[in-house]
C-alpha cells in the first residue's frame, strides 16, 4: 500500500480502494441513506447553512445546528439511532489507523457541485490519541492541510476517488479543509459530486 507522507501525522493512500470496493461501497451507502437521510447543518447561532449535507453511522453522530456542534446517538431529523458502520468501512479502520479501539462515528459529507469546507479543527472527540481516517469518493477534491494554528502554511493534496487519509498525532488537531471540487473527475457518482467519510473515536475506551 502507498503510504504519502503529507505532514508530520498525515499519511495519505492514493487509490486504497480499488473501482470495484468502491463501487460496492457507494451501494452499500446508498442503502443506508434511505434509513438516514442526509440532512443540512448549519452554522451554530448564526444559522448559515453548511454547502455540504451529511449524515452519520456509527453509535455516535456529528451534527451541528443553532444550538452548536456535538456527537449525538440519533438522528436530528427522524429521532433514530444511527446505522451501524459497515464491516468494510472498519476494515479500512483496521488497516490504516493504528489505534485498538473502533471508530464510533462514521460522518458522512456529500459535496454537490460548488460545495467546499473551510478551514477548522476536527476536535469535538473527547479521544485525541485515536487518528481521523477520511475516505473519499467520486470527483476529486482539493484538500489541504497545516498546522494546529490557523493562518499558518497549509499543504495541497487532491484526494480522489478510493484515497484515504489518516490525520492523527501531532496532526490530529492539525486545521483542514477542502478549496472546491475538481468536476468531471469521477464517473462514480452519475450527477458527480462526491462523497467524504470520516471515522473518529469519539470517547475514551474505558
Ligand atoms: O471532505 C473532506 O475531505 C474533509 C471533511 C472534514 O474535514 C470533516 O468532515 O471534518
Ligand atoms: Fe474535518
Amino acid at each position: 500500500m502507498t503510504a504519502v507522507p503529507v505532514v508530520p501525522g498525515c499519511t495519505w493512500h492514493p487509490g486504497y480502494l480499488a473501482p470495484a470496493d468502491q463501487t460496492a461501497l457507494l451501494a452499500t451507502l446508498r442503502d443506508l441513506l434511505r434509513q438516514a437521510p442526509l440532512f443540512q447543518p448549519v452554522m451554530p447561532r448564526t444559522g448559515t447553512p453548511f454547502s455540504v449535507r451529511m449524515t452519520n453511522l456509527g453509535s455516535l453522530g456529528w451534527v451541528s445546528d443553532k444550538a452548536g456542534y456535538r456527537y449525538q446517538p440519533h438522528h436530528p431529523v427522524t429521532g433514530e439511532p444511527w446505522p451501524p458502520i459497515p464491516d468494510a468501512i472498519l476494515a479500512v479502520w483496521d488497516a490504516v489507523s493504528g489505534y485498538p479501539h473502533p471508530p464510533e462515528a462514521c460522518l458522512v459529507n456529500w459535496y454537490g457541485p460548488g460545495a467546499r469546507m473551510g478551514l477548522h479543527q476536527d476536535r469535538d472527540e473527547e479521544d485525541l490519541s485515536a487518528p481521523v481516517v477520511s475516505l473519499s469518493l467520486g470527483e476529486t477534491g482539493l484538500f489541504r492541510i497545516g498546522g494546529t494554528t490557523r493562518g499558518g502554511r497549509t499543504v495541497p493534496v487532491k484526494l480522489a476517488s478510493g484515497d484515504v487519509l489518516v490525520f492523527g498525532g501531532i496532526a490530529r488537531l492539525a486545521y483542514h479543509g477542502v478549496d472546491r471540487l475538481l468536476p468531471g473527475t469521477s464517473t462514480l457518482l452519475k450527477d458527480g459530486g462526491r462523497i467524504n467519510l470520516t471515522l473518529r473515536r469519539v470517547t475514551k475506551p474505558v
